[in-house]
This record gives C-alpha cells, sequence and structure tokens, in this order.
C-alpha cells in the first residue's frame, strides 16, 4: 500500500471507529433511559442492586458491572429492541438455499437483525421491554435459553462483527448505571410528562422519533458523602 492510500485508510477507519463508536452507544443509551422511565419498577431494581453493590458511598463505576446482573439485563434487553445499526449487509461467497430459495454466490444479502431480535418464533412477548429474559440465559431447557444464544445479535456476528462489543457494553452499562443513582428522572420539558414516546424515526439507524427530553432531580451525590 503506498503512503497515499495508507493515510487514506487510517482516516477512514478513524471515522468508523468514531462514527460507529459514539452514535451507537449514544442512541441505545437513550432508548435504554426511555424504557426506565416508563417501566419505573425496573429503574428501582436497577438503583437497588446498584445500591446494594456500592453500598452508597461512591459513585458506581466499570469494574462494578459484573455484580450487577440486572443493570446488564436492561442494557441487553434494550439493545435486542432497538439495535442502533438494525441491518447489515454480506456477500454470499457460495451458492447456498435459504428457505426454498436458491442464492447465487456474489449476491449481496441483508441481514434484518432488528426482525431476528424481534422474531415470535424465539422470543416470548418479542415487543415487550421484559429484561428478566436475560436472566434466565443458563437454564437450557427454557426457550429463552436457546433464544439468547443464537438470536441475541445488536453487534452482528463473525469475523466482520462489531469490534466495540466489550467497549459497548462497557460504556453503556456503566453511564446508564451513573445516570440511575444519582438522579431521578422527570418526563418531558417541564417534567410533568407521564410517558415516554417509544416511537422509532424513519432511517437505517433506529433512533428515537421524539428525541428524549426530561428533568434530572438530584437523589444520590457522590461528591458529597
Ligand atoms: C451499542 C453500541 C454498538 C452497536 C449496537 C454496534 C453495532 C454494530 C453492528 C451491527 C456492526 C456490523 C456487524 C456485522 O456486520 O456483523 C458493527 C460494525 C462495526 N462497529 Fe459497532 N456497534 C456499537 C459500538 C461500536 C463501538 C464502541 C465501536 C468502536 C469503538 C464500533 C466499531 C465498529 C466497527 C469499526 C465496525 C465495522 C467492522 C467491520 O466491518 O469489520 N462499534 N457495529
Amino acid at each position: 500500500m503506498d503512503s497515499m492510500k495508507l493515510k487514506l485508510f487510517f482516516s477512514c477507519w478513524d471515522k468508523d471507529l468514531f462514527i460507529g463508536g459514539t452514535y451507537t452507544s449514544a442512541e441505545a443509551m437513550q432508548w435504554a433511559m426511555a424504557e426506565l422511565l416508563n417501566h419505573p419498577e425496573a429503574f428501582q431494581k436497577v438503583r437497588k442492586e446498584i445500591e446494594l453493590v456500592t453500598g452508597n458511598g461512591r459513585l458506581v463505576d466499570e469494574s462494578d458491572v459484573p455484580n450487577m446482573p440486572y443493570l446488564q439485563a436492561v442494557v441487553k434487553e434494550t439493545l435486542r429492541l432497538y439495535p442502533p445499526g438494525p441491518v447489515t449487509t454480506r456477500e454470499c461467497r457460495q451458492h447456498c438455499k435459504i428457505n426454498g430459495f436458491d442464492v447465487p454466490p456474489k449476491t449481496a444479502v441483508a441481514i434484518n437483525l432488528y426482525a431476528i431480535m424481534r422474531d415470535p418464533d424465539s422470543w416470548d412477548h418479542p415487543n415487550e421491554f421484559l429484561p428478566e429474559r436475560f436472566l434466565q440465559e443458563q437454564d437450557e431447557d427454557s426457550s429463552d435459553g436457546k433464544r439468547t444464544k443464537f438470536n441475541f445479535v445488536p453487534f452482528g456476528g463473525g469475523r466482520r462483527g462489531c469490534p466495540g462489543t466489550a467497549l459497548a457494553f462497557s460504556l453503556m452499562n456503566t453511564a446508564v448505571a451513573a445516570m440511575v443513582q444519582c438522579f431521578d428522572w422527570k418526563i418531558g420539558e417541564d417534567g410533568k410528562g407521564e410517558k415516554v414516546n417509544m416511537q422509532s424515526g424513519s432511517g437505517m439507524s433506529l433512533s428515537m422519533l421524539h428525541p428524549l427530553i426530561c428533568v434530572p432531580v438530584v437523589h444520590f451525590n457522590p461528591y458529597d458523602v
């Protein structure tokens, strides 16, 4: 590769990482907070878990995440319902037959990750926000157990799967945890809203049609303990 091409490669790579790594996580965190505001019992469950782990004497941090299974389940359930990259693409390397259709080599294929994660054949109540389903992950006998292994694909998969998966999980879990630990949230500009509007916008990325607007009210100040 000559130096010009190398420069272009790194410039595109940087942008890929920057755009792919910021917008996706920010969008998903917005959906996560919106679901938590619409499900106060789930919000309180996350807060209780955080208080148990931190003793509420300090700000929750990244190293606490492995000890907070319910928080992780909330983040996974959010990514299942609202994957920021709902469609990915591949090119077929060899002839194959899918559902009776012949797909020749070199065919461009779009893979609908959104549909896979809302497929009623593999997910119970696919359109509902039920973080608990991810707590049953280890239970091989449950339909949920089989499902989460093979049909949970917000980061795609295989060799071209998202290289930012671990970073995204860590960032999302830690940031959502801090927002839940430190603030109560009132819905709407005036704080008087009752429910967040969960409609999604159009386009290839799954953003909220009405961006989340809410008022934070301090619940716990970690710098004042
Ligand atoms: C919630 C956060 C994120 C989601 C949902 C997400 C989702 C995805 C998906 C679905 C793909 C396509 C995978 C495939 O085709 O199999 C992808 C690719 C990619 N992601 Fe992410 N991503 C996230 C965060 C990040 C972060 C934090 C970074 C880097 C710092 C990143 C960098 C990339 C890159 C470079 C690719 C292209 C990989 C390739 O083509 O080989 N992503 N991501």
